[in-house]
């Protein structure tokens, strides 16, 4: 198996390379070269498995035999021990053939534990083997920085930097990082919003000059194609659950950095019978924008309730972009850089296929107030903000009603406690419920915190992780 860039002119690479690289030289994000496929009755033998032999199924084809299967299924098992629920992925009915995935059952409350404890226990595997070390940058919007924090914090072989907008994620989200006072882990919380955050990763990444002497830099956000691997293995496993492949499902994915819906995209190509699938934004709604009238252009970042997803540029949009014009480098060079100056459209063609792909809906903030308390008197259900615009633009945009529609379930409310209390706030000013944090996490407040803030500028991120490196 090897890895190619989106952008044509860097070195294909290894799984194990490919974890290790993050951007590809050229600027591009790595892909598979060929994607495995499973068969429909292959994926039929596979129902009933647990979370964790299902991953195996599914991630095993991309390791290609660079990882004995043995260690494959130590770290796949590390990875998944730490989650609260044994289903790993629970899926709960909120309404006749609605479900949500619940993929918040990880030590950070968030679907990136999925990903960040695989990569975590991943890299120290590849890590030790190799005897290296390494220093692990990420741009975090809230969530990704907490998850990876967490699946770092006890590798040896790494020290782990995550910038954060400064005053732009939720007080819990901030304090899940903050509260880390392990001596490997940095946080930086930058004078900047999260798009800010995510081009001084990959200008780094694009230059690394500024590390000492033998360190290189490792991605933990969804650069890295280890995160969106391991992102498909909970289609396979929500689908299977409800009846697939035997029957089609519909997936809706409160969307950002285009990760996590790109992974579903990924899911159906390996042959899962997915019906629609549905990308989900908040008031930032570039890609819905994009789906719904050829607009991909850069607005300003507007602040939202569900922060995670305050994000303009879409890292993973670019691969999709390399399937849908034929796999050509070149193209994607070329719209990269019309985007560059702060807008791209696409051809004809390209946003009719992307059509026949993608439903898309958009949520401003009031709306999104407004379904988490609907699903909350309807049901009892209480969604995140992230997960109650999912579940909108579910309803939103159905096409058969007979067909099974898993809502994705990216956080947990309590990390957003002011978006809750704002929701089911009643006439009288009191609300009727407050989501409680999980009990591994009841000092969360009173914990001493640690992170340094830096204004917007690399050279002063530079040093910064210069000096910590020394
Ligand atoms: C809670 C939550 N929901 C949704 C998203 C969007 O996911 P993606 O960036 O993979 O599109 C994110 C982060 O991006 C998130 O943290
Ligand atoms: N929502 C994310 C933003 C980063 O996305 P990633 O999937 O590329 O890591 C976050 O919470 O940090």
């Amino acid at each position: 198996m090897k890895f190619i860039s989106t952008r044509g002119d860097a070195p294909a690479l290894s799984f194990e390379e490919v974890v290790l690289a993050g951007l590809a030289s050229d600027g591009g994000l790595y892909v598979p070269e060929l994607l495995p496929s499973f068969s429909q009755t292959e994926i039929a033998s596979w129902a009933g498995l647990s979370y964790q032999d299902l991953a195996f199924k599914v991630i095993q084809p991309f390791v290609d035999g660079e990882i004995s299967d043995a260690d494959l299924t130590d770290i796949i098992a590390k990875a998944y021990e730490g989650f609260r629920h044994p289903a790993i992925a629970p899926l709960v009915q909120t309404d006749h053939n609605e479900w949500v995935l619940e993929l918040f059952q990880g030590p950070t409350l968030a679907f990136k534990d999925f990903a960040l404890q695989f990569l975590g226990h991943l890299l120290d595997f590849i890590l030790a083997k190799r005897q290296q070390k390494v220093a692990v940058l990420g741009a975090t919007s809230g969530d990704t920085g907490s998850a990876a924090i967490e699946g770092c914090r006890r590798c040896d072989n790494i020290d782990i930097f995550i910038l954060h907008p400064d005053q732009r994620v939720s007080e819990v989200q901030r304090r899940q990082m903050t509260t880390v006072l392990a001596d490997n882990v940095f946080n930086i919380a930058l004078q900047g919003n999260f798009d800010d955050c995510q081009n001084m990763v990959k200008a780094s990444f694009r230059d690394q000059s500024f590390l000492p002497d033998g360190r290189q830099l490792v991605a933990v956000n969804s650069i890295n194609w280890a995160r969106i691997m391991a992102q498909i293995v909970y289609y396979f496993y929500a689908s299977l659950a409800l009846g697939g492949p035997h029957r089609p499902v519909s997936f809706a994915v409160p969307t950002g950095n285009f990760g996590d819906i790109f992974a579903g995209y990924l899911a159906k190509q390996m042959g899962l019978p997915i019906e629609q699938l549905v990308i989900a934004t908040n008031a930032n709604d570039i890609l819905h924008r994009c789906i719904s009238a050829n607009d991909h252009s850069k607005h300003a970042l507007h602040q939202s309730l569900s922060p995670s997803m305050d994000i303009m540029v879409s890292s993973n949009f670019e691969r999709l972009l390399f399937d849908l014009y034929g796999r050509q480098g070149a193209e994607i060079q070329r719209l990269m850089s019309e985007f560059e100056s702060g807008t791209m459209r696409l051809d004809e063609k390209v946003l009719s296929h992307a059509r026949s792909l993608f439903s898309s809906y958009r949520l401003d903030d009031a709306d999104t107030l407004a379904i988490i308390r609907q699903v909350y008197e309807e049901s009892g259900y209480l969604l995140d903000p992230h997960t109650a615009i999912g579940v909108a633009a579910a309803r939103a945009t159905r096409r058969q009603h007979d067909t099974p529609m898993v809502c994705l379930a990216t956080a947990h409310p309590a990390k957003f406690p002011d978006a809750i209390t704002q929701a089911l706030q009643s006439v009288d000013g009191t609300t009727a419920v407050e989501p409680a944090l999980p009990s591994h996490m009841h000092d969360l407040f009173v914990r001493e915190e640690r992170y340094t803030v830096l204004e917007n500028d690399i050279a002063s991120v530079h040093e910064f992780i210069n000096q910590a490196l020394d």
